[in-house]
């Protein structure tokens, strides 16, 4: 776990970690899966603006979606919208290299479109070992424990075939479309991010196991790396 003493130097150090990773040599696409919202709007922001803004490899990096609410991309709930709004609309990624979960018809449907793009991208039917589908998967920690949109107590939480599921969390007034934990597994990257007092308490019950928070049992084919500020870390 790397500790920051505040939130602004959490952001500037995940940024430059993540230039980092995106500068490696490499024979194919950076692929990297974002993650909604509040804490890390901050650092899209960032990525968006002077150096960072002019130092990422765009032209070679795709970028996914790791959870949305299931409602179009101009709604002010839309992860899509929101990732649209602070970085993609400032950065030169191809067009053809964004990929967004899809905002209409039936959840069940979108999600199915959504993993079918996955697999098509990834060239094959199913996961393999040491074949990553992401470079890194940015992930948050609600005060719950949950992940993406992997809430307690969902079904979801026990898909291990599909990449893409659906839910309902009590506490949400959306639909969810989500990674499974298949997918997000299949990272060579796991990197949580996680600011402010407020989640001190559950970062303690991850960082101690408790089942209870999904965030607890979220793995990668690589390494998982929590980037948290001096608050969060107090508990
Ligand atoms: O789409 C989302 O909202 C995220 O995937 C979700 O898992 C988020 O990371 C946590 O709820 C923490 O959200 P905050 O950063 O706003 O505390």
């Amino acid at each position: 776990m790397r500790v920051f003493p505040t939130g602004k130097a959490l952001i500037e150090a995940l940024a430059d970690h993540l230039l980092a990773l995106a500068l490696e040599p490499s024979d194919r696409p950076f692929r990297m899966a974002l993650s909604g919202g509040s804490t890390p709007q901050r650092l899209y922001t960032l990525m968006a603006s002077p150096p960072y803004a002019q130092r990422f490899p765009w032209q070679r990096m795709q970028f996914f979606v790791g959870d949305d609410r299931f409602v179009p991309h101009d709604h002010a709930d839309s992860n899509a919208g929101m990732f649209t709004r602070l970085l993609f609309a400032h950065v030169p990624v191809p067009g053809d290299n964004i990929f967004l979960m899809p905002d209409s018809g039936a959840a069940e449907d979108a999600a199915r479109t959504y993993e079918a793009t996955l697999r098509r991208l990834y060239g094959g039917a199913d996961l393999l070992p040491g074949k990553p589908l992401f470079d890194v998967n940015l992930l948050g920690l609600g005060t719950d424990g949950h992940t993406a949109s992997l809430f307690p107590g969902q079904a979801v939480l026990d898909e291990r075939r599909a990449w893409v599921g659906t839910c309902t969390p009590a506490t949400a007034p959306h639909t969810r479309l989500t990674l499974t934990y298949p997918c997000l597994h299949a990272s060579r990257h796991v990197i949580f991010l996680a600011e402010g007092a407020a989640k001190a308490p559950v970062l303690a019950r991850v960082r101690a196991g408790d089942t209870a928070c999904p965030a607890a049992a979220i793995t990668a084919m690589g390494d998982v790396t929590w980037f948290v500020d001096q608050l969060a870390a107090s508990g």
